[in-house]
């Protein structure tokens, strides 16, 4: 009964890795005040194609400034794809372009961009420098809000916004942040006057959180956005590390699974579920994007390295919303074509297509859950193509938020159009069992002869 044993204990490393991963999983968002210094606390403005400026002073601010602020505004719009939309059932606010205003208070002197900055660069995939770049004022009245949304990036390199909100007495107007079932107030108009003292309060939050701003119901409450872009250090040297493991508890689960025997004995992939959106389309070069994971994800990539592990974003390819089909992992995304290989109907057959005509990798699900007659049938009849064995952690396998859907024409009794999806993933290769134990091993009885050096 010792090998029952033993596949108990490696069914519990696996659980206990589904485990850590959640566990270790980082807040997506960042929130802080600043006190407001009144030799910092006006704000000049003028209105769009008008000459004569106007003035708040946030350190005491009146009824009579902030309406001249919010007369001089426009109607905010919003991104939705490629076009700016004005639809008041969705967002109802003021904005004035950073053309015509100054604030003496800015996220630079105020020392929001090093906090931010630490925040998201605490731990990234590879180093990273950012650029703040100051967006929009906006001005939230009685009646304002802004519905559920993500923001638009507006490069491949935006990774992260962040608001400021400038001390106003208003009642509403809190910033509601949601991402993977777990949500965030962003509760503005008390931190602003949190001690009795006017302060400025900050959230910064990776583009992909989903965020709303609740109904202001009495008072005007004034912000200013910035886009956050990311792009490779010059020198590696300007990342800010604080000295903790943070890795430690993911890093410890995943060695031990790794040196177990009946771990994938005969070697196959780890496929990680990204917590985050990425850009993705037919171009993006996977390669780049590993350096610019976001927050959690970041984290597994430095902590796969980290066990020098063959680690890649990889873009993993099926057909339908069944889980034990054959999938095809690839390297990039790829165009695909009606008229590739023989493609019939079957939900696995385009997967061998795809693998043939892209070098892909064939490789089939393996959750632990009995397989149906069904899927007993396509395991048996996709064997001769030997796929790999691949196991998954975290967010669903048929998760589509970083998926790009093809249709294509798939040949049956009739024509009809099918879909591909390629959904990208961190994928870890892994050794068989007596290519990756027995190294380390090596390793170790060949320096025990020497007795210490
Ligand atoms: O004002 C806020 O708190 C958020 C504003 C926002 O979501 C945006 O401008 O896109
Ligand atoms: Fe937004």
């Amino acid at each position: 009964m010792a090998s029952q044993e033993s596949s108990t204990d490696v069914e519990a490393l696996y659980v206990a890795l589904q485990e850590k991963f959640q566990e270790t999983k980082r807040k997506p968002l960042y929130i802080g005040t600043v006190p407001l210094e009144p030799n910092v606390s006006k704000l000049f403005f003028s209105k769009e194609g008008l000459t004569g400026a106007g003035v708040v002073d946030f350190s005491q601010p009146t009824e009579g400034q902030l309406e001249a602020l919010a007369a001089a505004c426009q109607p905010a719009t919003f991104g939705l794809g490629q076009q700016d939309i004005l639809d008041e059932s969705y967002r109802k606010a003021g904005k004035m372009d950073a053309a015509n205003f100054a604030a003496q208070f800015t996220a630079f002197t105020s020392g929001i961009t090093d906090r931010v900055g630490e925040f998201l660069l605490e731990a990234p995939s590879t180093p990273q420098s950012l650029r703040f770049e100051l967006y929009k004022l906006n001005i939230y009245g009685p009646g304002s809000f802004f519905k559920a949304h993500v923001d638009t990036p507006r490069s491949d390199k935006m990774i992260a916004s962040l608001v400021i909100v400038f001390p106003t007495v208003h009642v509403g107007g809190s910033l509601l942040l949601r991402h993977e079932g777990q949500e965030w107030t962003f509760d503005s108009p008390k931190l602003v006057y949190e001690d009795g003292k006017p302060r400025v309060a900050f959230a910064a939050f990776y583009s992909d959180i989903e965020h709303e701003v609740t109904p202001v119901n009495s008072g005007y409450r004034v912000t200013l956005t910035y886009n956050i872009y990311s792009e490779p250090a010059v020198s590696p040297s300007s990342n800010i590390s604080f000295g903790l493991d943070r890795d430690a508890p993911l890093r410890e689960t995943l060695s031990a699974l790794l040196q177990h025997p009946d771990f994938l004995p005969d070697g196959g992939y780890i496929g990680f579920g990204l917590s985050h959106k990425y850009p993705v389309n037919p171009n993006l070069q996977l390669s780049k994007l590993s350096g610019n994971l976001k927050g959690t994800d970041a984290d597994i990539y430095r902590v796969c390295r980290s066990l020098s592990l063959d680690t890649a974003l990889q873009v993993l390819y099926c057909r339908s919303k069944q889980q034990k089909q054959v999938y095809t992992l690839i390297d990039r995304f790829v165009e695909y074509r009606a008229g590739y290989g023989n493609i019939d109907t079957d939900n696995s057959s385009i997967t061998v297509s795809l693998s043939r005509m892209s070098k892909g990798r064939l490789v089939v699900h393996q959750d632990g859950a009995e397989s149906t007659e069904e899927e007993e049938w396509r395991q048996e009849e996709y064997s001769r193509y030997n796929p790999q064995l691949m196991v998954w952690v975290g967010r669903s396998l048929l998760d589509r938020r970083n998926a790009l859907k093809t249709a294509y024409v798939a040949h049956g009794n009739e024509a009809s159009l099918a879909y591909v999806y390629g959904q990208l993933c961190l994928v870890v290769h892994v050794a068989p069992f007596a290519e990756r134990v027995p190294k380390a091993q090596a390793e170790t009885s060949e320096m025990e002869p020497s007795g210490g050096s």
